[in-house]
């Protein structure tokens, strides 16, 4: 099973220039999050953040024990193991062949011998159908084959945590469709903890279990997918329906009087977008473990969510899974699995995102946000209780940082 990762405080600055500040989020173990944000907003300074490329300025990565952020040099080599990174372009040396380009992580870094590097790079080959195209090079090949051979790469040191810079990127919609069923399909069978980092909003909507969203240098959000498909905070609709109107502009944010007026302009009947099923993994293949492990734990802290985002999860369990958490016709969970022991993430409130100046850009932090004061923290949030009613709490599954 792939291990989890805890983000803690994390902030990052080029020089004058802050990136995002203050980012707290859990990937859980196993399971897909997806990372979402405008242009610019630093979600691959994060990725590679997460692997120790880039050091922020404060905070904790923290993965099997280790601060991937303070470690020794040598603590770092054994966590970068862990990883596997499938790069936008799929970082393919052009002059190798697909075979060799697979190989060559097995080659740098274990002592395989040539047949067992054979059998590992034709293992991964299938899983991602690529076996017949060995000797094609990467100038030979599609995008899509291209983006399948860097993730077959990915995969050969047998990774515990997968990192996806943009897997669609530059793919059409048919291809897309395929890369994200691939995915789907290789969690169920590694069952490694996945990160992706996308724009596209029919993967976000269909790939993920949690999703987050990065805006204005803060982590606006992050937590099961059901709250962020069913949220109507502004920048989260905005993005997640693909339109103009909102507080993303051109360059990323809008003055507040212009987001203002488009948003009254747009009423206030638009509704919730319906929440479409997400991706099952295909026939033949063993279900994902992390479906359970994931349900288990929304079903613990279902209370601590949106109401929109219960009534959607209420509304896709099956007569057993009824059963299984004890859910009432009316909708009350009397027997919620013992694990509301995992934090997840933080979130800002609508007024606290329309608070961040932006001048932040230029690494002035924002006038401090209300906060509760430490004495709450690890506290779930009470049933009920939704994002946008409790401005002064930082995350769907309460934990909030003291005196920051
Ligand atoms: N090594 C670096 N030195 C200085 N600035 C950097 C460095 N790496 C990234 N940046 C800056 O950090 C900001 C965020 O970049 P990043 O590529 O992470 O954004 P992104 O959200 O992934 O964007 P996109 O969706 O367009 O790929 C950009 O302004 C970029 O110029």
């Amino acid at each position: 099973m792939g291990v989890k990762v805890v983000v803690e405080g994390l902030s990052k600055s080029f020089g004058a220039q802050t990136i995002w500040r203050d980012v707290t989020l859990t990937l859980p173990p196993g399971e897909i999050s997806v990372l979402l944000g405008p242009s610019g907003t630093g979600k691959s300074v994060f990725l590679k953040a997460l692997i120790g490329l880039l050091k922020p300025e404060e905070g904790q990565v923290v993965i099997d024990g280790v601060d991937v952020c303070s470690c020794s040099d040598s603590d770092l080599y054994d966590i970068r193991k862990m990883f596997g990174v499938l790069f936008q372009d799929g970082a393919l040396f052009g002059s190798m062949n697909l075979y060799d380009n697979i190989a060559f992580p097995l080659r740098e870094h274990t002592r395989k011998s040539e047949s067992q590097v054979r059998d590992v790079v034709m293992e991964k080959m299938e899983m991602v159908g690529l076996v017949g195209s060995e000797s094609k090079l990467p100038g030979e090949i599609s995008g899509g084959m291209r983006k399948r051979a860097g993730l077959a790469r990915a995969l050969v040191l047998d990774p515990q945590i997968i990192l996806f810079d943009e897997p669609d990127s530059g793919l059409d919609p048919v291809r897309t469709a395929y890369i994200n069923q691939l995915i789907v399909d290789l969690n169920a069978q590694v069952d490694a903890t996945f990160l992706i980092v996308t724009h596209d909003i029919g993967t976000a909507r269909t790939v993920p279990d949690n999703i987050g969203m990065l805006f204005r240098r803060e982590l606006v959000m992050y937590g099961p997918r059901e709250v962020l498909l069913s949220s109507n905070e502004p920048v989260v609709e905005q993005f997640l329906n693909g339109r103009t109107q909102g507080p993303i502009g051109m360059s990323e944010e809008k003055d507040a009087g212009q987001m203002a007026a488009e948003l009254a302009e747009l009423g206030k009947d638009q509704g919730v977008p319906h929440i479409v099923p997400q991706l099952d993994v295909s026939q033949g293949l063993p279900r994902r473990t992390a479906v359970q492990r994931r349900q288990d734990r929304v079903m613990a802290n279902l209370g601590s969510l949106t109401p929109a985002a219960q009534q959607e999860i209420l509304s896709t369990l099956t007569v057993q899974e009824k059963q299984r958490y004890g859910v009432t016709d009316s909708g009350v969970v009397t027997r919620p699995p013992n694990q509301r022991t995992e934090s997840m993430a933080g979130s800002l409130s609508t007024e606290e995102v329309a608070k961040v100046p932006a001048g932040a850009a230029q690494g002035q932090r924002p006038s401090p946000t209300p906060r509760t004061s430490g004495a709450e923290d690890d506290a779930f949030w009470a049933p009920g209780e939704s994002v946008s009613e409790q401005p002064a709490k930082r995350g769907w599954f309460g934990r909030k940082r003291g005196g920051k």
